[in-house]
């Protein structure tokens, strides 16, 4: 059984006196920043010169300084710029700011299971990662809620590197919900398996896979983006609510006979084997050896293909039919 912790197991006190630099004003890091600050926990955003972010988070009434300075000043200094940007930064500015029992944190475990970051013996190493978009963990603390998290700890230098991690889970709101203890390596691999199969991966490709299906058969556009898209939403809802099995007791006798008879024809062995191969490559470093290297290279093939996804056609019948939804919010994503 996993061990989840709640906020009876979290001491607020232990951040008392400490200073908290939070590098990177994002999307994870506006959440932490300002929802460690209404926790009463001293904390400065670390950004660079000229960032766009500097402005926003003095607006949100954070103290900003820059990462070296924020990190020098810190006890305990969570990195929460891109996972492929951390290296390059750590290395010039935070390294030589780690003193004798600070803790240095991250909210994914790529860059320590994957050594791109590779910390002195004498500092605690721990992470906090919130199983949800930064926006959410920031609008559910102000709820008085909470998004449940992952904790672990890579390095115990103090003896008490858990206990203050969980400290911080509950500065920002996780141990409301609840923090699942795990490894810097089960929960890097996890991730990216989820984001790559599943999550982001396997659903977009589902959602193009149907759509263009139905179009290529003769069906209209817009009937076959509500079918492929639209409704995906309110049968991912279900099921988050309630599990797999109240989606099935929602939907009509049909869509339950359908579904449960054709889904295994699609999600089949073949599939699953796959998935088994994209896993290995995880657990073999090789997708983070070709992810690196991309990155190294200036990113060629992420450009290609976030361009291609960006000029898919489902995105311009989209964009149209949404406009019929005047009360959804949209994002800019320009
Ligand atoms: N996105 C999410 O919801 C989740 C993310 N995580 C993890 O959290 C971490 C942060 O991810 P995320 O919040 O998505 O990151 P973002 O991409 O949102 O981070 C962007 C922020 O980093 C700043 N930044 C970029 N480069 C630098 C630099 N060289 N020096 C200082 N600041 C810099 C940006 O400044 P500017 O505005 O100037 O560009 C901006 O404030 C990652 O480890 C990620 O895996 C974990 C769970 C979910
Ligand atoms: C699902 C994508 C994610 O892993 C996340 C928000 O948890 C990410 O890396 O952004
Ligand atoms: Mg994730
Ligand atoms: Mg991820």
């Amino acid at each position: 059984m996993a061990k989840i912790y709640y906020d009876g197991d979290a001491d607020l006190e232990l951040l008392k006196g400490k200073n908290v630099a939070v590098i990177g004003y994002g999307s994870q890091g506006h959440a932490h920043a300002l929802n460690l600050k209404e926790s009463g926990v001293d904390v400065v955003v670390g950004l660079y010169e000229g960032s766009k972010s500097w402005k926003v988070a003095e607006k949100d009434g954070l103290v900003v300084k820059t990462v070296e300075k924020a990190s020098e000043e810190a006890d305990v200094i969570m990195m929460l710029i891109p996972d492929t940007v951390q290296p390059a930064v750590y290395k010039k500015y935070v390294h030589e700011a780690l003193e004798e029992g600070n803790m240095l944190m991250f909210a994914h475990g790529f860059n320590i299971h994957y050594q791109q970051i590779i910390p002195p013996s004498y500092v605690d190493v721990t992470m906090v990662a919130p199983k949800s978009p930064g926006h959410i963990v920031r609008r559910m603390y102000q709820e008085g809620k909470g998004v449940p998290a992952l904790v672990a700890v890579h390095q115990d230098y103090s003896g008490k590197a858990l206990d203050l991690a969980l400290a911080y889970a509950k500065a920002i709101g996780c141990t409301r919900a609840g923090v699942i203890e795990t490894t810097f390596r089960e929960e890097t691999e996890t991730d990216l398996f989820g984001e790559q199969v599943d999550l982001c991966g396997g659903v977009a490709e589902l959602i193009k896979a149907t759509w263009e299906t139905m179009v290529e058969a003769g069906y209209q556009p817009e009937v076959a983006y509500f079918e492929a898209l639209h409704e995906l939403k309110l049968i991912v809802d279900l099921i988050y609510e309630g599990g797999i099995y109240a989606m099935w007791y929602s939907v009509s006798d049909t869509a339950k006979y359908g579904g449960m008879t054709r889904g295994k024809r699609i999600i089949n062995e073949s599939v699953k084997e796959e998935m088994r191969k994209i896993l290995k490559e995880i657990q073999s470093g090789e997708f983070a050896r070709e992810w690196i290297l991309e990155n190294m290279a200036g990113r060629p093939s992420y450009s290609r293909l976030l361009e291609m996804e960006k000029n898919h056609p489902i995105e311009e019948v989209g964009k149209e039919l949404r406009k019929m939804m005047p009360w959804l919010k949209g994002i800019d994503t320009e």
